[in-house]
């Protein structure tokens, strides 16, 4: 018998991150290499012995002149290519020295985040497009009996701590209700350049145009494909292994994963601590944001463990 194992590949990348956040850096392959011709994060394979950040400063040297000032874990991704098994480590730069430019003769390029779908990418990127499209911060709103009280509350963490990624939740209201707030939602997200997900049934999205749908876990298990269209945006509630294969094989975008810490609203359900979260989000496949007694300090945290950053209604309700 002829079993071939696999290379195995450790890669950092970057996405560099223009300071109002609104472009990214990109490169081209050249022709000649493996997925030559497509678009990349620049970057490439770890010497032995190298840590991802010092094998991406000396990458980026090579690769395109500058040196990295500030930068900060943004997701990791494996994938098995038919020759290899590939570990993508990629981090976000934030800050750097020096101009960038294709110092090996590859085209670089600048793109508006919106932009970044239309270039073509190797098929393990998908993870990190969303991933470098998405904010730290994941708000999902209280429940709140009264209209203009709840209009108030969700101008104010737009507007004060600058959330940019929202998820309407609102148990208690019929569905005219609901759809009557999601439409006020909408229009003050849209006033500050935020993302709103409508958390119900994916035919929502018929009588709302927000920008995608959030699954509860009972929703997530009963479906067998992604019920909305690509261009909008899919998230779900997990807590457990089989919930995340699920979110995987359905294409979600990203998940959060939950609980972390015991929180007054689930008193009776046992915590995962970070130990367990970080190996469940290194197996994810996609963006996932921590949930559970979480606040915007423990978002560095969460980073470092490979989430993408928090979720929470709390830290944003008040
Ligand atoms: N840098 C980078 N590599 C990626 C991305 N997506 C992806 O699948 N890859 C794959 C392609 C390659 O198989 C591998 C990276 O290797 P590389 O060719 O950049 O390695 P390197 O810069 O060290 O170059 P070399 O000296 O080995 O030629 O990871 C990406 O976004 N950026
Ligand atoms: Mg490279």
């Amino acid at each position: 018998m002829n079993v071939k194992v696999k290379r195995r590949v450790h890669v950092a990348a970057a996405a560099i991150v223009s300071a109002d956040k609104q472009q990214v850096l990109i490169a081209r392959r050249p022709s000649n290499v493996d997925h030559g011709g497509l678009w990349e994060f620049p970057g490439g394979k770890l010497a032995p012995y190298e840590t991802g950040l010092e094998g991406l400063k000396r990458e980026l040297h090579e690769e395109l002149g500058i040196e990295i000032r500030r930068a900060q874990p943004l997701i990791r991704v494996h994938h098995e290519y038919s020759d290899k098994h590939i570990l993508l480590d990629v981090w976000q730069v934030h800050e750097f020295a020096g101009e960038p430019f294709g110092r090996e003769g590859q085209a670089v390029r600048w793109v508006p985040m919106e932009e970044l779908v239309s270039y073509p990418f190797p098929a393990a990127n998908l993870p990190i497009l969303r991933a470098v499209m998405l904010p730290t911060e994941y708000l999902i709103t209280g429940e709140e009996a009264d209209d203009e009280r709840f209009a108030g509350l969700l101008e104010r963490a737009l507007k004060e701590d600058g959330v940019r990624l929202v998820q309407l939740r609102a148990k208690g209201l019929s569905t005219d209700a609901y759809v009557a707030r999601a439409e006020r939602s909408l229009a003050l997200c849209r006033d500050y350049g935020a993302k709103l997900l409508l958390n119900g049934e994916p035919e929502l999205l018929e009588r709302v145009d927000a920008d995608g749908i959030h699954l509860t876990s009972e929703r997530l298990m009963n479906l067998e494909r992604r019920p909305i269209a690509e261009g909008k945006w899919l998230s779900a509630s997990t807590h457990n292994q089989a919930q995340l294969e699920k979110a995987a094989s359905l294409g979600c975008d990203f998940v959060t994963l939950s609980p972390l810490r015991t929180t007054p609203s689930h008193p009776e359900v046992a915590p995962m601590g970070w130990h367990d979260f970080q190996q469940l989000v290194e197996r994810a496949g996609m963006p996932v944001f921590a949930l559970g007694g979480m606040t915007r300090f423990d978002a560095n945290h969460a980073r470092a463990v490979g989430a993408q950053g928090i979720a929470s209604i709390r830290d944003f309700w008040k």
